[in-house]
C-alpha cells in the first residue's frame, strides 16, 4: 500500500469480471465528464472489462440516490458495485448544503439497502478552481489529482470484500 494525497490505495486489486454501475449528473458537466472518464480508465487499467461498466446520467445531485437505488435494484445481471459520481459548487444560498448533505445520506443509504457498495463520488466544493483540480484539470500551476482515480479502486476493494 502507498500514501497519497490522503488516499491509501491497495495493490493487486483485480476487477476481472466485476460488474461496475457508474451514475453521473448533467450539472458541471466538463468537470464530470473528467470524473467519469478517470473513473472508467482506472476500471479497466485494474481488469474491469468494458462490458461490465454501465454509465447513465442524471439532472443532479439530489437525483443520484433515487437513480442509484432505482438501476441497482432493476439491474437483470446484478452489479458488484456502484459508483455515484455529481458536482456540488457552492452557491449564494444554502441550497448547496441541503442538497450535499441530502445526497451524502442518501447514497450511504442506498448501499446499506441494498447490500451493494455504492461509492460517494460527489465533489462538494466551495469554488470552481476546486472542482477543476480535483478533477485532474487545475488551471493554476498543478493539474490537480482526479479523484474519479480513487473512487474507481474503492468500488473494486468494496465490491471484493462485499463478495467474501
Ligand atoms: O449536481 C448539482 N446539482 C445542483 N442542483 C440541482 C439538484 O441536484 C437537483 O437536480 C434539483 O434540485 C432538482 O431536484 C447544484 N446546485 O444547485 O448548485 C450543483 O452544484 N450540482
Amino acid at each position: 500500500e502507498h500514501f497519497e494525497k490522503g488516499v491509501v490505495t491497495k495493490a493487486g486489486l483485480n476487477g476481472t469480471g466485476l460488474r461496475v454501475l457508474i451514475v453521473h449528473t448533467r450539472w458541471n458537466l466538463p468537470v464530470v465528464e473528467a470524473l467519469v472518464k478517470g473513473t472508467v480508465n482506472t476500471l479497466q487499467a485494474h481488469g474491469v472489462e468494458a462490458t461490465n461498466i454501465v454509465i447513465k446520467d442524471v439532472p443532479g445531485a439530489y437525483e443520484l440516490p433515487f437513480a442509484s437505488q432505482s438501476l441497482l435494484q432493476s439491474a437483470k445481471v446484478p452489479f458488484d458495485a456502484c459508483i455515484s459520481i455529481g458536482v456540488l459548487i457552492k452557491g449564494s444560498t444554502m441550497h448547496f448544503e441541503y442538497i450535499a448533505d441530502a445526497t451524502s445520506q442518501g447514497l450511504m443509504r442506498v448501499g446499506l439497502d441494498t447490500r451493494i457498495p455504492v461509492i460517494f463520488g460527489v465533489l462538494t466544493c466551495l469554488t470552481e478552481d476546486q472542482a477543476f483540480e480535483r478533477a485532474g484539470l487545475g488551471r493554476g500551476p498543478s493539474k490537480g489529482h482526479n479523484h474519479g482515480e480513487d473512487w474507481a479502486q474503492a468500488a473494486i476493494e468494496m465490491a471484493l470484500l462485499n463478495r467474501g
